[in-house]
């Protein structure tokens, strides 16, 4: 059989993550990057020099691009794996041809800012991609744990089984494994929701709290998902499944958690500003928030955890005043 072509589009840790974990397998990896040095390291040096720089990769089976039109040309998977916030700049050099007949992947566990759109709705709207050729990758899957080849698991959704099973089996490795779900949407939100959780426990994390009070709060988000889903995409899913709880307590818990260690910065009193400048790497939560608490202005569902980590993060409300107006109406 001839190998799988696969452009990924992205030049970050997951992007480095999913190259490495694709490359287990019998594919021919196009690796698009914004910037020119990276790619000519890459070339020279097989390892990504921003990100995961431990990470070895196959000079024969991945290739890096700098010119996104040549990227994803003979590409049959195109995987996004940039933040949301940037989704819209880094496609603008594509047209709706560029994703004509091909399964589009997103990696992306954001919103599209300004729109509030999920990143697979924002492809529908802005480049005609159709439902049923997405897949999104969920799942609590650390990048860092991917570079250690810690064991893992991923969850590949599609509203197209057989395109979710697939794709999951190009990502099974060993020491990943997959499996599919039908779930888009919902699983796509939750990756989204998870960030603003994520970020409510680094800001309590931050102001002193302990874990007894992380796990109420954790309990609690997840009831606030399990609201907001219900109304905004009601489907029969297991909200216990490790796409959605599972992926809540990895980013709340984990060391290696971006949106845990920028909620943390801002608790101990980092402006917004500072935190980001911080670090090198982007929380997706920030924008998330927003976005969320725009939507649901629309549907009103009771969602104290959003609105407190939006009021802190937004209209610079104090942390401590907002958690201790939160305590309250935590069970
Ligand atoms: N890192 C993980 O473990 C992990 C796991 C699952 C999902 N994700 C998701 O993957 C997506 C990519 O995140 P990441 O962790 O690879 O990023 P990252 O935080 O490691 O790196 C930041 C990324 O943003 C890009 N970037 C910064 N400024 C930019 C700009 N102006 N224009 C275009 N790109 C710019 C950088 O090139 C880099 O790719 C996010 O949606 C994230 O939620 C990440
Ligand atoms: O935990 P974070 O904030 O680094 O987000 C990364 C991934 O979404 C975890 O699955």
């Amino acid at each position: 059989m001839t190998p799988e072509v696969i452009t990924v589009i992205g030049g970050g840790s997951w992007a480095t993550a999913i190259i490495r974990i694709l490359s287990e397998n019998d594919v021919r990896i196009r690796w698009w990057l914004r910037n020119r040095q990276d790619a000519e390291h890459i070339r020279k040096y097989h390892h990504n020099p921003r990100y995961l720089s431990g990470v070895t990769l196959h000079p024969k089976k991945v290739k890096p691009f700098t010119r996104l039109s040549e990227a994803v040309k003979g590409a049959g998977i195109l995987v996004l794996a940039v933040p949301g916030a940037f989704i819209s700049d880094v496609l603008s050099q594509l047209r709706p041809e560029d994703f004509a007949g091909k399964t589009i992947v997103s990696a992306i566990k954001g919103m599209v800012p300004g729109e509030n759109l999920l990143v697979t709705d924002w492809l529908e709207k802005h480049y005609g991609v159709s439902q049923d050729q997405f897949c999104v990758i969920a799942g609590p899957c650390h990048a860092e744990e991917v570079a250690l080849e810690k064991q893992s698991y991923l969850t590949i959704a599609s509203s197209d089984r057989e395109r979710a099973t697939r794709f999951a089996g190009l990502m099974r490795c060993r020491f990943v494994n997959t499996h599919p779900l039908t779930d888009l949407y919902g699983v796509e939100y939750c990756a989204v929701m998870k960030n603003i959780v994520a970020l409510a426990c680094g800001i309590c994390h931050g102001l002193g709290f302990g874990d007894n009070f992380q796990a109420v709060l954790v309990s609690n988000a997840m009831q606030e998902i399990k609201r907001f889903l219900d109304v905004i995409y009601p489907y029969y899913r297991d909200l216990m499944g490790s796409a959605y709880l599972g992926d809540l307590l990895v980013t709340s818990y984990s060391q290696f958690s971006r949106n845990r260690t920028f909620g943390s910065m801002i608790g101990k009193g980092y402006s917004v500003t500072s935190a980001q400048a911080e670090m090198n790497m982007v929380a997706e939560g920030y924008y998330a928030v927003k976005s969320i608490d725009e939507i649901n202005r629309k549907y009103e569902v009771d969602m104290p955890i959003t609105r407190a980590v939006y009021t802190i993060l937004y209209e610079k409300a104090s942390p401590a005043t907002e958690i201790a107006q939160l305590k309250e109406l935590l069970t």
